[in-house]
């Protein structure tokens, strides 16, 4: 039986990948996998027996990826799964900052039920102090242009809205994704100055921390809006609420509460609900068990963010697979065990991804006694980081 250990709200669909016969969800048992949301892994010590964390959502950064590659936990995400329900967030966000459709409808809850014609009149009588102005015409920056930049801005440019990317790391898939005719700015600066309303889609990691600070702040249109639908650390809260007391910026639209912020009157505040739909965490939860359940089972990585994707049809009864470091010849020492205990190798692949490799091969014979001496030989080397060897399903009775 594997073991899964979820932490958040985890939607049901995603937990009915894993067969009831095979899987235990949240028992007794040490945790073969994490399933979270934007649970904080910082905090805590990653389980012995963790092979893998798996986030259905986007953002990995509650993950310390590195310790994880270390300890030879793979990580997984659900990449684009919930980018459409931030998509619709950010254009009902933008619309609201266009127009003051929140105070207005506060107003009109304000006023003195009295009889109905005079409720009536007072809301007409006091509708222009809630005129608002219109997208179409504006320009939208919309800083990385991934699985959500693009949807926004696709969508921002239909509603007839200028838009300008900026993602000087654009994957290939990404890249076509996004229309041909919406201009591509060379630097951040360049965005900045040009809008009128800019939107963050990025990750936070230590290159994007702080990346909005007083001087990008000071590079923006007097009276901007700016919306940060990504992460808290990536704009540099004090600056935004020096440039927002000052009129340098008109608006600050957040997903991330803090103490600072939700007292701020030109800030507003939304509680990290850019994920949360019905859809988005079905599919997140969804993809991301799917390919957990994979890796347990078959040993391939798909949609990993500190490993390499690696796949290879699992056609023999059994299956070796070595989580190492990226050095020059792990796979000549591996075969070099594996022939030594006179096991041939039916099928091979190694891939590496920055400093950490990672090695399948299936072999037609193994049984307990062979595999712990294979495993005892691997683990001897400096550089291996976690083996596993796994039994075929197909091949059993
Ligand atoms: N509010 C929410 O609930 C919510 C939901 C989903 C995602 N997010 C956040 O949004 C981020 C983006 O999500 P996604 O699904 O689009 O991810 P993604 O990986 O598909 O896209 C991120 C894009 O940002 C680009 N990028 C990275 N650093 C950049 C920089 N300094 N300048 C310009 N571009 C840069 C990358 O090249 C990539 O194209 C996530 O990492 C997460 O933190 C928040
Ligand atoms: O990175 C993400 O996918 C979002 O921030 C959603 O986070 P959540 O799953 O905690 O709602």
């Amino acid at each position: 039986m594997y073991a899964i250990k979820t932490y958040n709200v985890i939607s049901n669909v995603g937990l009915a990948v894993f067969p009831k016969d095979q899987y235990v969800i949240n028992g007794e048992q040490e945790p073969d996998a994490l399933l979270i949301r934007s649970q904080n892994l910082h905090r805590g010590v990653l389980p012995v027996s963790l092979l893998a964390i798996g986030r259905a959502g986007a953002g990995v950064n509650n993950i310390p990826l590195d310790k994880a590659s270390e300890n030879g936990v793979v990580v997984f995400n659900a990449p684009g799964a919930n980018a459409n329900a931030v998509k619709e967030l950010v254009i009902a966000i933008l619309i609201m900052a266009a127009r003051p459709i929140l105070p207005a409808i506060n107003w009109t809850k304000s006023l003195t039920n009295g009889d109905a014609a005079d409720v009536t009149l007072q809301a007409e009588a006091g509708k222009n102090h809630y005129r608002g102005t219109e997208l179409a015409g504006k320009t939208l920056g919309v800083i990385g242009l991934g699985a959500v930049g693009s949807k926004v801005a696709d969508m921002a440019h239909q509603m007839g809205m200028n838009v300008i990317g900026y993602d000087p790391y654009i994957s290939v898939e990404h890249a076509w994704q996004v229309q041909s005719d919406i201009p591509r700015a060379d630097s951040l600066k360049e965005v900045l100055e040009a809008s009128d309303y800019v939107t963050i889609h990025i990750p936070y990691n230590e290159r994007n921390k702080n990346l909005i600070g007083a001087e990008e702040l000071l590079m923006m249109k007097k009276g901007a809006v700016l919306l940060n639908y990504s992460r808290n650390g990536i704009v540099e809260e004090t600056a935004v609420m020096a440039a927002l007391n000052v009129g340098q910026l008109d608006q600050y639209w957040t997903d991330f509460a803090s103490d600072a912020l939700i007292k701020h009157d030109k800030v507003v505040v939304t509680p990290h609900l850019g994920g949360t739909t019905k859809e988005a965490e079905d599919n997140c939860a969804q993809m991301v068990a799917t390919t957990l359940r994979k890796y347990l089972e078959t040993g391939e990585i798909e949609h990993s963010v500190n490993y390499p994707d690696v796949r290879m049809p699992f056609n023999s009864p059994y299956r070796l697979t070595l989580l190492h470091q990226n050095v020059p010849n792990m796979v000549g020492r591996v075969a070099t065990i594996l022939a030594d205990l006179n096991i041939n190798i039916a099928n091979m692949i190694n891939a590496s991804r920055g400093d950490f490799a990672y090695t399948l091969i299936d072999v037609d014979q193994m049984d307990d006694e062979l595999y712990h001496k294979f495993e005892e030989k691997c683990l001897s080397i400096d550089e291996m980081i976690r083996v596993r060897g796994i039994r075929n399903a197909k091949f059993n009775g």
